[in-house]
């Protein structure tokens, strides 16, 4: 075998190396492995569509509205939209009141917490964030049921 032939086939060899390397690197890209669950969410404008479409959700449900009865919806959804994007990794910073403080003396039913939950898993499908990123997210706010329920 020439010298020469040797030569092309290493760099055929590395030539192919490398692209396995890149293909390896975007498929890992493209699976989610490397994107932070903000964005896989779809970072801020599919947040604020969420809590868009939470909020009708929760006024179509005549016993979880009453909750919100004396609160300043556009303020609840800007501060819940900054919380969902700090809690996926998100570039905000929530700095609202903590969760037990935030829901203090609303009495808040078992039943209620599991139905706004709900209404935002079919949010998050509804606006097209995948199976695995709306569990991702709905496991990160899980620890907050005692907050929120003040049962601490
Ligand atoms: C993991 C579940 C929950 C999270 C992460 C959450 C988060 C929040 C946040 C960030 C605020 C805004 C706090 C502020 O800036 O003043 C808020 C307020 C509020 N939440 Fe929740 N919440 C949850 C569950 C619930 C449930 C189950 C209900 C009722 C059934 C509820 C009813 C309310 C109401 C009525 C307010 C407005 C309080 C006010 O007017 O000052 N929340 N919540």
């Amino acid at each position: 075998m020439s010298l020469l032939s040797i030569a092309s086939r290493r760099i055929i060899f590395t030539f192919l190396l490398l692209s396995t390397l890149l293909m390896q690197g975007c498929a890992q890209h493209n699976s989610g492995a490397t994107l932070s669950l903000y964005e896989r969410i779809g970072g801020q404008p599919a947040i604020e569509a969420i809590v868009e479409n939470l909020l009708y959700r929760i006024a179509e449900d005549e016993e979880v509205v009453g909750y919100f009865a004396n609160t300043n919806i556009d303020l609840f959804a800007e501060s819940f939209a900054t919380q969902l994007c700090d809690i996926s990794d998100g570039p905000c910073r929530y700095d609202g009141p903590p969760m037990d403080r935030a829901h203090q003396t609303m009495g808040i039913t078992d039943a209620h917490f599991n139905r706004v939950v709900a209404y935002l898993d079919i949010a998050m499908r509804h606006e097209g964030v995948s199976l695995s990123a709306r569990n991702d997210l709905l496991g990160r706010l899980a620890p907050l049921y005692e907050d929120v329920m003040r049962l601490r």
